[in-house]
């Protein structure tokens, strides 16, 4: 099996396991389903890694020394630990995974806005990679031939159950509100590719749904395209909504670490998109301190007019 079949079988696999902890759980404790989904997931996902690539090593969001404390409903044992750090360092395979990303999303009924993430850093590139989103029944992830694939079509449309996610606006010069719809793209089963602006004078930028980027209401005044804010819950369904062309771009700042993107950002790069720092530099990966607080991905057309604005707002 490719690293890509792998990646994408234990996402998706750690995704419906997900889907039975929300069964089994309920609603009623988000605490206890937040920490139950997260660590259930990576229990599943250390588990398997071990078994199927014994010599690579991990890094998990749930792997880190200061979430140790943690514990799912029903049990006492602490979280297997993340490969040692000088180990991580030295190694020339490394996963990088997030068992659940938007983690608030997925202990909100009928959200469908969180994701699994599995990705594998060989040392200078992120080599493969694959997102679930459980809630819409799909996993996109690379292939062998440096592409990527969604292999079956979504079986729900939009980030919330029943209905379409809409978003909030900002208009190009004068800040106006108007409304974005997050759920127009046009996912079919297939080879995955960023698609272009539908509407060349208007980016849709999604966002986080609690810690949208400050900089954007003035970013907003110093690009000649309209932007609308689409906020929508997990990094991974971000990016995601920006491949399947329900948004034109993400763009976060001011936190996030690397299991937030990498494997998002291999599709994406993958998909042919741009993904980058929000100063145009590289994604890298696989360092000593795991924040990696920004990030853009957009159409590569998109591209330099979202970073010639966002430098002009830094200055
Ligand atoms: N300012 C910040 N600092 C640290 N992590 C952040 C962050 N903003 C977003 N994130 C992380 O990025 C992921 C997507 O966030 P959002 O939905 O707000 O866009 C979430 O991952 P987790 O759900 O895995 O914790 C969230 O914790
Ligand atoms: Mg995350």
């Amino acid at each position: 099996m490719t690293d890509h079949a792998l990646a994408a079988e234990l996402a998706t696999e750690a995704g419906r396991l997900l889907l039975d902890v929300r069964d089994e759980l309920g609603f009623g404790d988000s605490r206890a389903l937040k920490d139950t989904g997260d660590l259930r997931a990576h229990e599943y996902l250390m588990a398997r890694l071990a078994e199927r690539c014994p010599r690579d090593a991990v890094l998990s969001e749930e792997g880190r020394a200061s979430v140790a404390g943690k514990r799912s409903a029903g049990s006492s044992a602490a979280p297997t630990a993340n490969t040692a750090l000088t180990d991580r360092l030295a190694a020339p395979r490394v996963w990088i995974v997030d068992p659940l990303d938007g983690t608030r999303e997925f202990s909100e009924e009928g959200r469908l806005d969180w994701a699994v993430h599995v990705a594998l850093w060989t040392g200078d590139r992120l080599a493969a990679g694959a997102v679930a989103l459980p809630g819409r029944g799909v996993t996109l992830h690379t292939t062998e031939d440096g592409a990527a694939v969604l292999p079956t079509g979504p079986a729900a449309s939009g980030w919330t159950s029943g209905t379409t996610a809409s978003g909030t606006a900002v208009s190009g010069a004068a800040g106006t509100a108007a409304s974005g719809n997050a759920a127009s793209g046009n996912a079919k089963a297939g080879p995955l590719a960023v698609p272009e602006p539908a509407d060349p004078g208007r980016i849709r930028i999604a966002v986080s749904r609690s810690r949208p980027p400050a900089f954007l209401d003035d970013l907003a005044e110093r690009v000649p395209v309209e932007l609308d804010l689409v906020p929508i819950g997990s990094a991974g369904a971000k990016i995601s909504a920006v491949l399947l062309g329900e948004v034109d771009a993400y763009v976060h700042a001011g936190g996030q670490y690397e299991w937030d993107s990498a494997a998002p950002a291999a599709v994406a790069l993958a998909a042919g998109a741009h993904a980058s720092r929000v100063d145009g530099a590289p994604l890298i990966y696989n360092r000593a301190d795991p924040r990696l607080p920004d990030i853009l991905v957009c159409h590569p057309v998109s591209a330099p007019t979202l970073l010639s604005g966002i430098r002009d707002v830094a200055r």
